[in-house]
């Protein structure tokens, strides 16, 4: 039995005329312990994903099976790190770290509840501002509380939606080993949507493409052939790297020029005025 499967899943949105066809066709098996990466082009369909796979989002056809059994709704199991923060804005770090470790272990006594923010609020370099309230952080400083409260509650499965986007190259690639620490300490199973393929290839046991959409499905997928722990620097001398990275990039090329070829013969606007527009 997969850890995680997709079964030719599609997603509209919308009805009638209106209707966008998100993403068509949609198969992929995740076992226990692996690292995926799924890249994408901006507005394919990656956030998508992932809310089907989190529970936010029922599939208007197919099945998400996790551990076998079909994906209701979301679980503590389940971790996820959104691109675009989602703190409560009324409450400091701590306490939005706080508030998402108390529903991840209800048993814990609150000594051992702030022992944990605090060490994971340190985890990403954050003590000095734990008493801060969101407005008072920085882009990345406020990325850096969400993927602390996401690992805070020790989800067997981590999905990341670009997590490290917003962040600086040295904070990213700090983030980025802290996560392959998580990861790998207790394998943990990880999905990570990214459009940085040095991170996919870094990061992943294996990358698949998001195909433009609208109707997106899953390319071919790439085995990222690199003994772990990975080092950055000498990743880049590594031929196994240079060709994984060569391919991925072709690849997504090929498919980057076809959508232009696409989109030009689509996208026709209409000839029309609206009533009220006077020349
Ligand atoms: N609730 C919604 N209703 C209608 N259309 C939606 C909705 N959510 C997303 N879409 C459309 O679905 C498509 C895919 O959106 P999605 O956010 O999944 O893409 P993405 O790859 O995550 O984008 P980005 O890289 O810009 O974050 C887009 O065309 C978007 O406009």
């Amino acid at each position: 039995m997969a850890y995680l499967e997709l079964n030719n899943i599609y997603k509209s949105y919308g009805y009638g005329d209106n209707v966008t066809n998100v993403l068509s066709n949609i198969n992929l098996t995740i076992e226990e312990g692996e690292f995926v990466a799924i890249v994408g082009f901006t507005g394919s369909g990656k956030t998508t994903l992932v809310n089907l796979i989190n529970g936010l989002l029922k599939p208007t056809s197919g099945e998400v099976l996790f551990k076998g059994a079909p994906v209701v709704g979301t679980s503590h199991e389940r971790g996820v790190i959104f691109q675009n923060y989602s703190l409560l804005p009324w409450l400091t770090v701590g306490q939005n770290i706080y508030m998402a470790v108390k529903e991840a272990f209800p048993q814990e006594n609150k000594m051992a509840l702030r022992q944990r923010v605090k060490d994971y609020v340190a985890m990403v370099s954050l003590s000095p501002a734990i008493n801060k309230r969101p407005k008072e952080l920085s882009g990345g400083m406020r990325q850096r509380v969400a993927v602390a409260r996401a690992l805070a509650m020790n989800p067997e499965m981590i999905i990341m939606d670009e997590p490290l986007g917003a962040l600086d190259a040295l904070t990213r690639g700090n983030l980025q080993d802290e996560i392959l620490n998580i990861w790998s300490q207790d394998k943990r199973t990880a999905l990570l949507i990214t459009n940085d393929v040095d991170e996919g290839i870094y990061m992943a046991d294996r990358i698949i493409p998001l195909k433009p959409g609208p109707n997106a499905t899953l390319g071919p997928e790439f085995k990222i052939d690199i003994e772990r722990p990975r080092d950055k620097t000498a990743m880049n001398d590594n031929p196994n790297y240079k060709k994984t990275r060569n391919e991925i990039i072709a690849y997504l090329m090929d498919i980057g020029n076809q959508r232009k070829t696409v989109s030009q013969e689509e996208y026709v606007l209409p000839d029309i005025l609206p009533k009220s527009f006077v020349a």
